[in-house]
């Protein structure tokens, strides 16, 4: 089902770009568009809009949520009967037998638009969830894919009473709408699960800390041959000219706003419509996006399946137990953690402040580090030089280095397809002795190949070399080629994403020892 069909059927079903408008038009502002970096299918300007322009109106009845079925009896029995689960599985749920209706259901064509696989960590499996490498991670994307299972067993019951029966029952069919739910429904204020919203689910993400386009604009670098090469690892050589300069905002903090602006779609309650509004000035042909909120990458991961590169809400927590021998009996108040630029947060640095000075100190001077002032040179060169050592420690536990990451990163976009992996490691040949022809294709084609160590080396090609063999061990029935590029799709992201966390301890080392200099 193509996205004409989509618009025919969103025109019919009053979904139009401006409130009170007699003719329902949504390309007169808005069309369908292709993104590759930023989500794929997305939305585009069709004409210049203004910063906060209604755009979009969807109204209430063409959502889809838990308070759809109001005048269906049945279903309206069956939800009292059911109202043990949460509206999250309710609507999972629902959706599912929605599309069992087929063409039966009034949101058939909207149905057909959704896409058919995601990545939000119900659908990890233990390897991809292993290679997150940082244990926090891996426990949550454990705990998520063992919640949305157990979700599964205690809805299906409820399954079974609407009718459903065959595959529109099985874990498969539960994990698919399970994601669809978590990675596309808005804000509603009559249900947790919120709605699904036709055509205003296709926003793309835009993070609420949002940079400052002019600003990244006017800075120097224009290209990513202005920054100095050994600055620049793998997987940075391989982003654009804006991502590159983004980063460079990111480390230097200084091109950075944060706007905290969640304004940009909400439910209106006099429209009984979902209303969408520029959040900022688009010229035509600019992909408009949609902020769903404040996320970190593991966020992102967990609910929507993807990351961004440059999440400038991104951050590494770390608590004051990771200083290891150092009790401290100070209460640990708010969000701990390294911010994206490397910086420790202000609670972090505060009770760093507190902990490393003696009780006598303490007692004397702890209002000035809970106003984020200094207590001592002596007190900020002990702070600064524990906060590079666990930083550094940090990093040297984890199996891979940054490097590593980025160059196993390089070598998967190079195959893009699990038979293009393939198809490497038989060129490869044994990964113990490579042949010269194979450190040839290495070297020539992959970035930072050169810069590794043998056992650096060995390693990725171990981990390329597991990933290609998973498939054969566990169930014993062998993939799709479908569900190998999918299992890769998940495992890069997995390495996507532990790159970003180890980019923000290195830029914590980083700012320290700029700290320690600028103290002695
Ligand atoms: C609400 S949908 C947006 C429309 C979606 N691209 C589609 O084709 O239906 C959210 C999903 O889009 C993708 N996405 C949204 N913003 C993104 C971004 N900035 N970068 C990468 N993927 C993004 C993710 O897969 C996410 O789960």
């Amino acid at each position: 089902m193509g996205e004409e069909e989509l618009l025919k059927w969103a025109v019919l079903n009053g979904i139009t770009d401006a409130s009170g408008s007699t003719t329902s038009r949504i390309v007169h502002s808005l069309i369908i568009a292709t993104f590759p970096q930023s989500g794929g299918r997305g939305l585009a300007a069709a004409r210049d809009l203004k910063e906060g322009e209604l755009i979009l109106v969807v109204p209430e009845s063409s959502l889809l949520n838990v308070g759809s079925f109001k005048g269906d009896e049945h279903i309206s029995r069956l939800l009292k009967t059911f109202s043990h689960l949460s509206d999250f599985q309710l609507l999972v749920t629902i959706l599912l037998r929605e599309v069992a209706r087929g063409e039966s259901s009034k949101w058939f064509v909207y149905l057909q638009t959704l896409p058919r696989s995601y990545h939000t960590f119900s659908q990890f499996q233990p390897f991809e969830i292993q290679a997150l490498q940082v244990q926090d991670a891996v426990s949550t994307a454990k705990y998520a894919a063992a919640e949305a299972h157990k979700q599964w067993m205690e809805a299906k019951p409820f399954l079974e009473d609407l009718g459903l029966k065959g595959r529109f029952v099985t874990w498969r069919a539960w994990q698919w709408a399970h994601a669809t739910v978590s990675s596309r429904t808005l804000h509603v204020p009559w249900s947790n699960a919120g709605t699904l919203c036709p055509v205003g689910d296709l926003f793309n993400y835009a993070p609420p800390g949002a940079y400052q386009a002019e600003a990244i604009q006017k800075t120097s670098c224009c290209s990513i041959s202005d920054l100095h090469a050994e600055d620049i690892s793998p997987l940075e050589k391989n982003l654009s000219a804006h991502e590159v300069c983004e980063l460079d905002a990111c480390n230097t903090g200084g091109n950075l706003y944060f706007t905290d602006r969640l304004t940009d779609g909400g439910y209106d309650m006099n429209l009984k419509s979902y209303c969408f509004y520029a959040r900022e000035n688009y010229k035509k042909g600019d992909e408009v996006l949609l902020c769903y909120g404040l996320h970190t990458n593991l966020e992102l991961l967990e609910h929507y399946g993807f990351l961004l590169p440059f999440n400038p809400n991104d951050k590494v927590y770390l608590g004051l137990d990771e200083f290891y021998g150092f009790a401290c009996d100070k209460p640990q108040h708010g969000s701990m953690h390294i911010e994206v630029d490397g910086r420790p947060s202000f609670q972090l640095l505060a009770a760093l402040r507190l902990c490393f000075v003696s009780k006598a100190v303490r007692q004397q001077k702890g209002h000035l580090a809970l106003c984020g002032q200094q207590l001592s040179i002596e007190n900020d060169v002990l702070v600064y030089q524990r906060l590079k050592e666990r930083c550094l420690a940090l990093l040297h536990e984890f199996p891979s280095t940054l490097h590593m990451d980025s160059v196993l990163e390089h070598i998967l976009s190079l195959c893009s397809t699990f038979d293009g992996l393939i198809g490497l490691l038989e060129l490869c040949g044994n990964i113990k002795s490579l042949s010269a022809e194979s450190q040839k294709l290495l070297v020539g084609s992959v970035c930072g190949w050169t810069a590794l160590h043998l056992q650096e080396r060995e390693f990725i090609l171990h981990e390329l070399h597991n990933f290609s063999q998973h498939d054969s061990r566990g169930s014993g029935k062998s993939a799709s080629i479908e569900d190998l590029g999918l299992k890769m799709e998940r495992w890069w992201l997995s390495i996507r994403w532990r790159f970003c966390h180890k980019r923000i301890l290195h830029r914590c080392v980083n700012h320290c020892a700029r700290q320690l200099l600028l103290l002695e």
